[in-house]
């Protein structure tokens, strides 16, 4: 195996059996607490979760998000997080195609259009890649390997610091993104991986013309924690330590997010754990919600555990549009029924 696919398998293996998860930072939807309605004047059995997002249908607010690929484990753990990707019409995303492009046999571990032809499928490839011979080719291959609807540029620079192989030179690459966009066939996302976009940040990679956002912020998953564990030298190891809980939450950065750009299509993500949490990101101003750890855990035991994760969202949503009296997720964006409680 490669460097970076045995990368891929580490990664897999900490966020699985490691605590990697942030304990001093929150996601910061605990500040917030929907207003509860005593008379919904709704038939709970016709509340309609479903919404749409990059042209597509999705059947709920929710994105499996970027994870992995490059090795049998991972190809196992597409594969089935693409069945119920495309039972409930969710959208998904796949992890870093950086491997299909240094071993093209590693390709079909990723390939998951042909379980999923009509679900909403993003490729993934880290921006920085573009500052190390990556160009418009290596983005149009990715998005071919899994017949995508869009492109996920991944920006991860506290993660790259605690890398012992980290590539850490993100001079112009704001340019550069902007010459992807402009010249790939699909639309472009950018996310974070857990440390947070800010809002002048969005701004720039609106400017520089992005599709969408996914702010992907602190409180979840800590990549700082999880390079530590693989660090090949003490000072990575303590290194990744001291940013540990480093990064914007979840809940600032929607808000932040938002006010640079009303009208930009906006994924919260990062730390949600529940449908309670999803439903407080879309009263605050997403669109869609990304999951990436519980997906993971669920999706390593069986389909049926991450069909059972599934329902149990949808169910949590649903119970929260009916208390707070919305039929419809437009309706819950549009009412005011989030306190801010400290
Ligand atoms: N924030 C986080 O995610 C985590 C923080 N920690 C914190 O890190 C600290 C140490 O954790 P712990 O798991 O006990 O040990 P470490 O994980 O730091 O130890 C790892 C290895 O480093 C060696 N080592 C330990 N101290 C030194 C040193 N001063 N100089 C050179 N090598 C050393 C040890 O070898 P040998 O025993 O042979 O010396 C050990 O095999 C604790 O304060 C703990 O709370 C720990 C885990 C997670
Ligand atoms: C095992 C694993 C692998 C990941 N690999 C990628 C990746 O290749 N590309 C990417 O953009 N994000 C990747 N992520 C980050 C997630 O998409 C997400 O941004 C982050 O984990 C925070 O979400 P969470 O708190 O719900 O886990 C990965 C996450 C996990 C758990
Ligand atoms: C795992 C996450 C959160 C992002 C990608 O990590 P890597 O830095 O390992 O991805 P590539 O270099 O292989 O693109
Ligand atoms: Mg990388």
């Amino acid at each position: 195996m490669s460097n970076t696919e045995t990368r891929k398998d580490d990664h897999l293996r900490i966020c699985l059996e490691e605590d990697v998860q942030c304990r001093q930072v929150t996601n910061g939807l605990e500040r917030y607490r929907f207003t509860h309605c005593c008379l919904p004047e709704l038939d709970y059995e016709e509340i309609d979760i479903s919404t749409r997002f990059l042209g597509k249908k999705l059947g709920a607010p929710l994105l499996i998000s970027s994870m992995t690929g490059g090795t049998d484990r991972a190809k196992m753990i597409n594969t089935r997080l693409a069945e119920i990707a495309e039972t409930y019409q969710l959208a998904m995303g796949v992890g870093s195609q950086r491997v299909a492009v240094e071993k093209p046999e590693t390709a079909d571990t990723f390939a998951v259009r042909s379980i999923a032809p009509n679900t909403l499928l993003l490729a993934n490839l880290g921006a920085v890649q573009l500052n190390y011979t990556y160009g418009i080719d290596q983005c149009r291959k990715v998005v071919d390997i899994l017949q995508a609807d869009a492109l996920i540029l991944h920006i991860n620079p506290l993660q790259e610091c605690i890398q012992s192989e980290g590539d850490r030179n993100f001079k112009g690459l704001l340019d550069k993104i902007h010459k992807v966009c402009s010249e790939l066939p699909v639309p472009v996302v950018t996310k974070e991986v857990g440390n947070g976009i800010s809002g002048e940040m969005a701004r720039r990679l609106i400017e520089a013309g992005v599709s969408a956002i996914d702010v992907a912020g602190a409180g979840g998953t800590s990549w700082a924690k999880v390079e530590s564990e693989r660090a090949e030298n003490r000072l990575q190891q303590r290194l990744g330590r001291t940013f540990a809980d480093w990064g914007i939450p979840t809940a600032d950065c929607i808000g932040t997010v938002r006010n640079a750009s009303a009208t930009v299509p906006l994924i919260a993500s990062g730390g949600l754990r529940d449908g309670l949490e999803v439903a407080k990101t879309l009263a605050l101003g997403a669109d869609l919600a990304g999951l990436a750890f519980p997906f993971l855990q669920a999706a390593d035991r069986s389909i049926e555990a991450i069909d059972e994760l599934v329902n149990l969202l949808t169910a949590e949503i649903k119970t929260v549009l009916f208390c707070t009296g919305n039929g419809s997720i437009p309706a819950l964006k549009q009412s005011r029924v989030l306190e801010k409680i400290r």
